[in-house]
């Protein structure tokens, strides 16, 4: 069906200046996975770099996720055309222990990774353009897009507990593809479009 101009409105990235989406690089100390690991001083990374690395995020309505017409446009203009909500928590997710740690092994995807934060937190750890870690807080209301062929991983935070609706286009595949990578197509595929000098591509 046909994009109308008020969808492509609606699914259009959280502005840069309104984002409440907060990104720190990364100690790299061996301390426990879920402490938030902000260097000292604190150094940010604002929305803006993200968006270099081909993150986008949006702000949304959690309580309303059912009927939202954010969503949907978001769903709509994207392509998005598969939904469905995981519990990671302890109690609700099975394997837990072994979850946990391959959401948090540095591996890449085929395909954009797309989740919406309904309730709970969690951090979402990207490397930047110089392999840096950056962290992203994602709480209820986050809806992120990490790119196809970006490096990255998942962790709970202290609270031990997300509720995350994951989506994708056509049948889901979550297949990861830990680090080493380099001469994996996604990769080179997204070095290519995100190294300096060339222009992010939503
Ligand atoms: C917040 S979603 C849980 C993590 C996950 O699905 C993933 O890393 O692929
Ligand atoms: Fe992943």
């Amino acid at each position: 069906m046909a994009v109308s101009e008020v969808e492509y409105h609606l699914a259009e990235p959280q502005p840069v200046e309104d984002s409440e989406l907060e990104a720190w690089y990364m100690d790299d100390l061996p301390a426990d996975q879920r402490l938030p690991h902000r260097l000292k001083p604190n150094r940010p990374a604002g929305v803006a770099q993200l968006r270099k690395l081909g993150v986008l995020s949006w702000k949304l309505n959690p309580v309303q996720y059912e009927t939202d017409p954010k969503l949907q446009a978001i769903c709509k203009v994207r392509g998005y055309s598969y939904q469905d909500i995981i519990t990671v928590s302890p109690e609700k997710l099975p394997a837990y222990e072994q979850k946990i740690k391959s959401f948090f092994e540095e591996h890449i995807h085929t395909d954009e990774e797309i989740r919406y934060i309904l309730d709970g937190s969690g951090y979402f750890d990207v490397r930047d353009l110089n392999d840096a870690w950056i962290r992203i807080a994602c709480k209820a209301g986050d809806m992120i897009v990490l790119p196809e062929g970006i490096y990255h991983r998942f962790t709970l935070d202290e609270g031990n507990y997300t509720k995350a609706m994951r989506l994708f286009v056509g049948e889901p595949v979550w297949t990861p593809y830990n680090r080493p990578q380099d001469q994996h197509s996604s990769r080179t595929k997204y070095v290519e479009r995100f190294t300096a000098g060339s222009i992010p591509v939503q």
